[in-house]
């Protein structure tokens, strides 16, 4: 029993123990929660701390500030406080008047603001009005425009038909035409010749020939003894000694037209030593070798006006399509000179020529230089370079006579393949007559081996290469004349005399050749001489011809202007012989 009272015993103290233990663990947990939470309290202790001690600080800094203030208020004085007031006062009528100011501003500002709105709507009223008008314009414009096209369309059609009738014009005409300019009294006609007296010189410098208006001219004829009779003279145009440079070429060139349309196209000057040939040709020529200058201006005469002429209405034709050549020769006591042949140096030297007559009838001149132009100043320098070897001496009536025929041709070629011709000619009658030219223009003359033709020759796109391409040349021959002066009055003797001879021979074999032309006969003598010879294919024909007749006004020259006027005159019989007998029904051109 004690045993078992034992057991129990140890069994009840091993509970209490595990009991103990139990709460002891538990205790100790508390203990360990407990010193966090300490721990914790500590820290917000320390953190309260740190707060009073910062407040503290501040509230006595509140306090100095606090006891500064009540301190400053104190020392104040009250003058101060009455001057502030009187400033306030001061300050509270300035925002017074300023804000009245603003209010006058404002009401200016309303105001001027309702004047530029009136004005803004005034101009959008304006602009809406211009904007109408604009449109109506526009539409006007649009209308003018059509209109426009539709008058260019019939110009273009109208310029064909001109073309057209300015040929026929011209044809109606006369192929021949002749045109007279007196020039103006010039200070050598004034010189006194040999062995007359003063009140003789007087007379003879007097002025005798007149345009008695564009196409007469009225020549008073005294003799001493006689009554003076007045003679009169017709021709197609008559220029004063006051018409310009300008006015003479006016007429001149619509013969260049004809040129373009395939017709071959002389200007001659024609007239005395003197009396104003290479003026009218050339214009005044310069410097010591007489050469012109383009610089000139409105002095220049018919070569260079026709060859800016000529470059113009070819820069209307298609590109490429034609090219021009030029040849610069003198007849000089009948032989005729080449002057732009160039020895092996390069230097243009005369030549002698020779002129023959083709199968065909056509005036042909072997080897004789062309240079191929692109443009006017080219042909000009050309021209100069010619007239620089042209012979000249000097006579009784002026110091710069020409004794020779200078005869500057301008060819225009160009290679078509049949029918192309179409393409450079508008109108039927120029392609037609065109086609006319290619059965018998000049043969000989187509250099064909000649670089400039095969490397300039256009190949149109239509072309077959089995066409033989055409040669087409037209010629324009601008003719300064040797004076037809009287052996007595130029005063020459010895070779100058025999020039003289020569000269009139030839000028009356020009003479013959228009008769001969004027009568219709079948042989004209065109080889009586080398300067009709050398023009035969720009006399005559359908070729179109101007004689230009220079007369000097003076008494002095009476006899030599009557015999201008007297070839000038025979020159236009031809014209009337052929209007005569022209036939409505055999076309005028066939020879
Ligand atoms: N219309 C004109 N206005 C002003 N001067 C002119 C006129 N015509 C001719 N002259 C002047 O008269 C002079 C002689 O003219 P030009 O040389 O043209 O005569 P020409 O007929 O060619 O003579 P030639 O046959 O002897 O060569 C030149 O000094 C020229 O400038």
């Amino acid at each position: 029993m004690r045993q078992s009272g034992g057991i129990s015993l140890g069994f009840v103290s091993d509970q209490r123990v595990r009991q103990l233990e139990r709460k002891l663990r538990t205790k100790e947990e508390r203990i360990v929660v407990l010193e966090t939470e300490n721990s914790l309290l500590h820290l917000k202790l320390a953190e309260c701390q740190g707060l009073i001690g910062r407040s503290t600080d501040e509230a006595s800094q509140l306090y100095f500030v606090s006891e500064k203030q009540q301190n400053l208020h104190k020392s104040l004085p009250s003058l101060v406080i009455q001057e502030l007031h009187a400033t306030i006062q001061g300050l509270k009528q300035d925002l017074k008047n300023l804000h009245s100011f603003a209010l006058e501003r404002s009401r200016d500002f309303q105001h001027q603001y309702k004047n530029h709105l009136y004005q803004v709507l005034t101009a959008v009223q304006k602009i809406q009005l211009q904007n109408e008008a604009m449109q109506t314009f526009q539409t006007k414009a649009f209308d003018l425009e059509q209109s426009l096209q539709e008058v260019t369309e019939r110009y273009e059609k109208e310029k064909r038909k001109r073309r057209v009738l300015h040929n026929s014009l011209i044809e109606l005409r006369g192929n021949i035409r002749v045109h007279c300019r007196i020039r103006p009294l010039l200070l050598f006609d004034a010189t006194p010749g040999h062995s007359v007296s003063h009140n003789r010189h007087k007379k003879l410098s007097e002025k005798v020939a007149y345009a008695a208006d564009d196409e007469t001219v009225l020549v008073k004829c005294s003799r001493p003894g006689h009554a003076s009779i007045n003679k009169l003279f017709q021709f197609e145009r008559v220029y004063s000694a006051t018409e310009s440079q300008d006015a003479v070429f006016a007429d001149v060139a619509p013969l260049l037209t004809s040129l373009l349309d395939g017709y071959n196209v002389c200007i001659m000057a024609y007239g005395q030593t003197g009396s104003g040939k290479t003026h009218t040709m050339f214009g005044p020529l310069s410097g010591d070798n007489f050469i012109f200058s383009t610089e000139d201006g409105p002095e220049l005469g018919i070569i260079p006006r026709a060859t800016e002429e000529v470059f113009r209405l070819i820069s209307e034709k298609p590109p490429g399509s034609l090219w021009v050549e030029v040849s610069v020769v003198e007849v000089y006591n009948n032989e005729i000179f080449d002057l732009l042949a160039k020895d092996s140096y390069g230097t243009v030297f005369g030549i002698k020529r020779e002129v023959v007559t083709t199968k065909e009838g056509k005036s042909d001149v072997p080897f004789l230089t062309y240079e191929t132009v692109e443009n006017a100043a080219e042909f000009l320098q050309l021209v100069n370079k010619g007239l620089q070897l042209r012979v000249k001496h000097p006579t009784l009536v002026h110091a710069h006579s020409s004794r020779s025929h200078l005869i500057v041709t301008l060819t225009i070629a160009m290679t078509v393949l049949g029918d192309s011709i179409g393409t450079l000619w508008a109108d039927e009658e120029s392609s037609q007559k065109l086609s006319k030219v290619l059965s018998c223009t000049f043969p000989q003359q187509l250099r064909e081996d000649k670089t400039t033709f095969s490397s300039r020759a256009s190949s149109p796109a239509h072309s077959e290469p089995t066409e033989k391409p055409k040669h087409i040349k037209t010629k324009l021959q601008l003719v300064d004349l040797a004076g037809s002066e009287c052996v007595g009055m130029s005063g020459v003797t010895g070779a100058a005399l025999r020039e003289t001879s020569f000269i009139n021979r030839s000028l009356s074999a020009l003479s013959d050749v228009l008769g001969a032309i004027s009568e219709q006969r079948s042989h004209i003598p065109y080889r009586n001489s080398k300067l009709t010879h050398l023009l035969q294919d720009s006399i005559g024909g359908d070729a179109k011809l101007l004689v230009m007749l220079c007369v000097s006004p003076c008494q002095k020259y009476l006899a030599e202007s009557l015999q201008s006027l007297g070839f000038g005159t025979r020159a236009r019989q031809v014209q009337r012989g052929q209007v005569k007998k022209r036939n409505p029904l055999v076309s005028s051109k066939s020879k």
